[in-house]
């Protein structure tokens, strides 16, 4: 399945609940009834569901998939992917050849920073209570992390994954009680997947630290924390220019509710809200359930610089050309 999908395990951790997996381009988790794959650069990703669809019946006597979530920021560069992941309307094709019954959104503006979902829920054959249970997902996509921060994310600071765990305040992301294993990368970079024993709630983190492209991602659906305060730790600790955030919860999940909602009413200190958007899926099972998915994007606030004298004063801010002009006029 891996070689399908152009990468590597790199090293794994299992209980009896889930199987981890740090891979050479990110993450795999599996555990009874669900597995998640996360691939960066220009992997296959899409290339592997026939091969997890046949090994998940010939292994596991998994024969119906009940959902499918698949989600991706835009590309910086998506004229360096394989055509298939050049733009989303050809992902969706191919996925509607195994889904009949997907859907496909876009959130956040066509012009800037958006996140596509295909989404597909089938009606099991039979309906586990397992299906009823709280669930939450909340993904954190950063970029432009701040230069102070970045050094420790390459080998020049840190011998290895557990000295960049403790330095970065990686370590103040995740539970005490969390299985973690992780990889620093040569010369740079760092991965790291964390989960909860004897449980199927994991957590991944994945930093990018070259200044011109920096970038880190952190996904968890742990229920121990509240999800804004979480949300706010991880932004203090990688301090970025821009944030992409979604939060997927049931239902039955209060917690992600409640972060949904506090988001929604409040911003995240230091930052400039410039879209959120709320989305409502109904998942047809025999009691009707509804998934909610929010995302927001972030700004760091406009920053200026104040000189002045007795008689002149200059503001410099950062803000946008439209801004800039109205200040002028
Ligand atoms: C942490 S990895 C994967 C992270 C991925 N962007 C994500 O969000 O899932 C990316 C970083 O590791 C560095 N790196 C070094 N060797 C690598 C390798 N063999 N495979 C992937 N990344 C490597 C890259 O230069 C980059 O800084």
């Amino acid at each position: 399945m891996l070689d399908v999908a152009r990468c590597k395990i790199l090293h794994s951790k299992h209980d009896d609940k889930i199987d981890s997996y740090v891979l050479s381009e990110s993450s795999l988790f599996i555990s009874d009834n669900r597995l998640i794959i996360k691939t960066c650069g220009s992997t296959r990703l899409l290339a592997t569901l026939p091969v997890i669809i046949r090994l998940a019946s010939d292994y596991a006597n998994l024969d119906q998939v009940q959902s499918v979530y698949y989600s991706r920021k835009n590309f910086l560069r998506p004229d360096l992917q394989h055509p298939l992941y050049k733009s989303f309307d050809a992902e969706v094709a191919y996925l509607d050849q195994f889904f009949e019954d997907g859907h496909a959104y876009c959130l956040g503006s066509l012009k800037q920073d958006r996140w596509y979902l295909y989404t597909m829920h089938r009606q099991p054959k039979k309906t586990k209570m397992a299906s009823r249970n709280p669930d939450h997902t909340l993904e954190i996509l950063m970029n432009d992390l701040d230069s102070d921060i970045l050094p420790v994310f390459t080998k020049d600071v840190c011998e290895d994954g557990r000295e960049c765990f403790e330095k970065s305040g990686i370590t103040h992301l995740i539970p005490n009680s969390a299985i973690v294993h992780d990889e620093m990368f040569d010369p740079c970079g760092y991965s790291m997947n964390a989960f909860m024993p004897d449980t199927d709630q994991y957590a991944t983190i994945h930093v990018t630290p070259e200044s011109q492209f920096s970038f880190a991602s952190f996904e968890t659906n742990i229920d121990a924390n509240c999800l804004y305060k979480q949300t706010k730790k991880v932004v203090n600790c990688f301090r970025p220019g821009k944030l992409l955030m979604t939060v997927f919860a049931n239902e039955n999940s209060v917690k992600g509710k409640d972060a949904q909602q506090q988001l929604w009413e409040c911003e995240l200190p230091g930052y400039k809200r410039t879209n959120v958007q709320f989305v409502r899926l109904e998942v047809k099972i025999r009691l009707r359930q509804f998934f909610r998915v929010s995302i927001e994007i972030f700004r760091r606030k406009p920053w200026s610089m104040l000189i002045s004298s007795e008689e002149t004063q200059l503001i410099l801010t950062k803000t946008t050309a439209k801004e800039a002009n109205r200040k002028e006029s």
